[in-house]
């Protein structure tokens, strides 16, 4: 391990094998969050009939044309048309049905005047609102007096107002959130075609790790990496499975590993990749395995997160990164390789998050090591009305255990190889963590 990697060269090298993992169709709700890898052409225009968006009565406009609360137009009520009905009253002259919004306008009628619009056929001043059907059964019967005019269309919403069927409704490429599987529903899909999450499975490695929610032994410690990097994952896209804390045993590794790789495409571990005498990772994963995978461990020119492991293993070449044991350097190595390594294998664009710009806030100089890119904790406030760049200030310090410091960080302020110091006012790189 003499020689040293950029971040960059080390991201490069990790994203060169990786390709968006092939498409498959799934259920819509099992699509959020992915890539259609598909046109959507509407089928059936939406709405799919003219229907009535007041609860009201429909009526025809000629039967309410100069109608006032003084000179009402009266009509004849022919019964109810609520959301749902299939079976539609002929609207003739004279006559009018009570309808409910989203109820198909009956043949005859040209528009509908909300009840609010009528005595609601109670023979006295204007309604609020229409007796429930259970508390009055003849209410869609006897006369109703209307006080208002009506166009033609008014409170009716067209027959393909909202699309028309033949027209594209959805891009391949386009990501589906929550509007996109509402639309994909309401046009009648039940599953599409996508790419789909990857799998990713973490574990973490340490003798000292204890599950939160046990009591620590002398010397142990809670297990922190394998759930901060689980939700990471998730946060990511990714469907993530947690498997916990392996002990410092190479035998053991290399078979938890191997019984992993039937759910995994992405393989995730934290600790045991430094010079110690019980690095576990880099014991069990050095050299090539059986089937010609390789890891290989590097050190970045980075802080945190120096040392590294990357590779493909197993018969899938399922890709395995071999995290630092730090909290911090673990999730700080996870947003700057991992992510990206999810979104590519997501199909999804760009990869990588974008810095921003921010001014330095806080009274004191930041400081970095010479000749390494250097991540400190941020909290990021977006750029006051009037202004162009945010601020950022420093949250913590450099130490790669600070998790606490960590929890109260929304972004990486990055120091770059290059700068050794950075002063208030000074403007700086921002990877924000949202
Ligand atoms: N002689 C040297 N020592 C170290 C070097 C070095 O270059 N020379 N590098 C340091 C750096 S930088 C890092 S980062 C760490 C990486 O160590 P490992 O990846 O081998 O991780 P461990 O030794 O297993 O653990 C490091 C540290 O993190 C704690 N830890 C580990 N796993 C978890 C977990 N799941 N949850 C919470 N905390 C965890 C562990 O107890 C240790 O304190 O090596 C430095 N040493
Ligand atoms: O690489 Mo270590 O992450 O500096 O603590």
């Amino acid at each position: 391990m003499s020689e040293t990697w950029s971040v960059d060269e080390h991201l490069t090298d990790v994203l060169r094998g990786l390709r968006a993992l092939e498409p498959i169709e799934l259920q819509l709700l099992d699509a959020q969050g992915c890539v259609l890898v598909e046109e959507i052409t509407v089928p059936a225009s939406l709405p799919p009939f003219d229907n009535s968006s007041m609860d009201g009565y429909a009526v025809r406009v000629a039967d309410v044309e100069g109608a006032t609360r003084e000179l009402p137009a009266v009509l004849s009520v022919l019964g109810d048309v609520a959301a749902g009905s299939g079976e539609l009253p002929e609207v003739g002259p004279g006559e009018a049905a009570r309808i409910m919004t989203g109820a198909p306008l009956p043949p005859g009628a040209e528009a509908v005047v909300p009840v609010e619009w009528t005595d609601g056929g109670t023979g006295g001043g204007p309604a609020d609102s229409m007796t429930a059907r259970s508390a009055d059964p003849d209410g869609a019967t006897g006369e109703v007096r209307v006080h208002r005019p009506a166009a033609a269309g008014a409170h009716v919403r067209a027959r393909g107002s909202d699309v028309r069927s033949g027209t594209l409704a959805l891009r391949s490429g386009t990501v589906l959130g929550p509007p996109q599987i509402g639309l994909l529903a309401a046009l009648g899909f039940g599953s599409v075609t996508v790419r789909p999450q990857p799998r990713v499975v973490v574990l973490s490695t340490g003798s000292e790790l204890a599950q939160p929610g046990e009591p620590l032994a002398n010397g142990q410690i809670h297990d922190a990496n394998s759930f901060v990097l689980t939700a990471a994952a998730r946060a990511a896209g990714a469907v993530a499975y947690r498997v916990g804390a392996v002990d410092d045993d190479p035998e053991t590794l290399r078979a938890t590993i191997e019984d992993q790789l039937i759910r995994a495409d992405v393989v995730v571990t934290s600790g045991g990749v430094s010079v110690g005498a019980y690095d576990v990772v880099k014991e069990a994963l050095s050299g090539i395995d059986d089937a010609g995978g390789h890891v290989e461990f590097r050190r970045l020119a980075m802080q945190p997160g120096k040392p590294q492991g990357f590779g493909v293993i197993g018969r899938e070449n399922t890709p395995l990164f071999a995290l630092p044991g730090n909290p911090v350097s673990a999730y700080v190595s996870f947003e700057l390789f991992v992510r990206p390594a999810i979104r590519v294998l997501l199909g999804r664009e760009p990869a990588r998050r974008e810095p921003v710009r921010a001014v330095l806030a806080g009274d004191e100089k930041l400081r970095s090591p010479a000749g390494k890119r250097q991540f400190l904790r941020g909290a990021y406030e977006p750029p006051a009305a009037g202004e162009k760049t945010g601020t950022v200030r420093a949250v913590g310090g450099a130490g790669s255990h600070l998790i606490a410091a960590l929890a109260q960080a929304d972004a990486l302020i990055v120091l770059p190889e290059r700068a050794e110091e950075a002063a208030p006012g000074d403007e700086v790189e921002v990877i924000r963590l949202d």
